[in-house]
């Protein structure tokens, strides 16, 4: 595990962007194909940047997913491909059957299906649910993805989307990639700014944090697991070791 620090949320931002299409490049020499899963919230966008200006990437052998969706209309504010198509994708040309959206709720008749669609596909890419990058905000609640402190979701075993409702943050209703999907990726990005994550993210690098209690703790890659964060973020951990003070 990494913990990889900048001054502020745009210095933090510019970094993980220049990562992303390091990283895309990588997967596509090693394996001749990129699968990135792609996260809403505040750092969604800013993670994206430098893709519409990248160079050496071959676009039809990118595929990009979310960590979670919210269960709502398509289009709608609220739904985090929006973000990352005004971000990013509305400028890359890449295949729209390469860019895995969850189903709205203009498409599917309720969040378990549309959770259930989404693991079919994903299971259906050559990549077979194995991701080379996953990157994910994080709540100062400590969720992730939409994996929730004490919410029965994160409790699903066996399936690579859940369907989660009642959760504690708007709008209730959403899809999330389950913790067993999540811990396939090759590299797990936690990407957080600001003072108000700073308990959280000493909570999740605690000796010991249980992902009941805080549920960025539970999210591993199988090769690395970077916590990118901004000052403000960091300021409740010590010396730079990954412990909390
Ligand atoms: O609801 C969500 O929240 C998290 C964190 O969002 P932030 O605005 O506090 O950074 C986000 O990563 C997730 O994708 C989203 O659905």
């Amino acid at each position: 595990m990494t913990v990889e620090r900048r001054a502020t949320k745009d210095e933090l931002g510019a970094a993980i962007a220049s990562a992303l299409v390091s990283e895309i490049v990588a997967a596509q020499r090693d394996r001749g194909v990129a699968h990135v899963v792609l996260t809403g919230g505040s750092m969604g966008g800013l993670s994206l940047q430098d893709l519409p200006s990248a160079s050496g990437i071959d676009w039809s052998k990118v595929h990009f997913y979310w960590g979670d969706e919210r269960f709502v209309p398509s289009g709608s504010a609220d739904r985090n491909d929006v973000e990352a198509d005004k971000a990013a994708l509305d400028a890359l040309p890449v295949p729209p059957e390469n860019v895995h959206r969850v189903a709205s709720s203009d498409q599917a008749p309720d969040a378990e299906t549309s959770a259930r669609e989404y693991a079919e596909t994903i299971r259906g890419t050559e990549g077979d649910g194995m991701f080379d990058v996953v990157m994910l905000g994080v709540g100062p609640d400590g969720h992730v993805a939409s994996l929730f402190p004490h919410h029965p979701a994160q409790r699903t075993e066996g399936a690579i989307a859940v369907a989660v409702h009642d959760s504690p943050k708007p709008p209730p209703d959403r899809v999330s990639l389950t913790f067993e999907a999540l811990n396939r990726s090759r590299q797990v990005w936690l990407m957080v700014a600001g003072a108000e994550k700073a308990d959280a993210v000493a909570a999740a690098l605690a000796p010991g944090a249980d992902r009941w209690d805080v549920p960025a703790s539970g999210v591993h890659g199988t090769d690395s697991t970077i916590w990118w964060v901004d000052a403000d973020a960091a300021s409740k951990l010590d010396d730079g070791d990954g412990s909390a003070s």
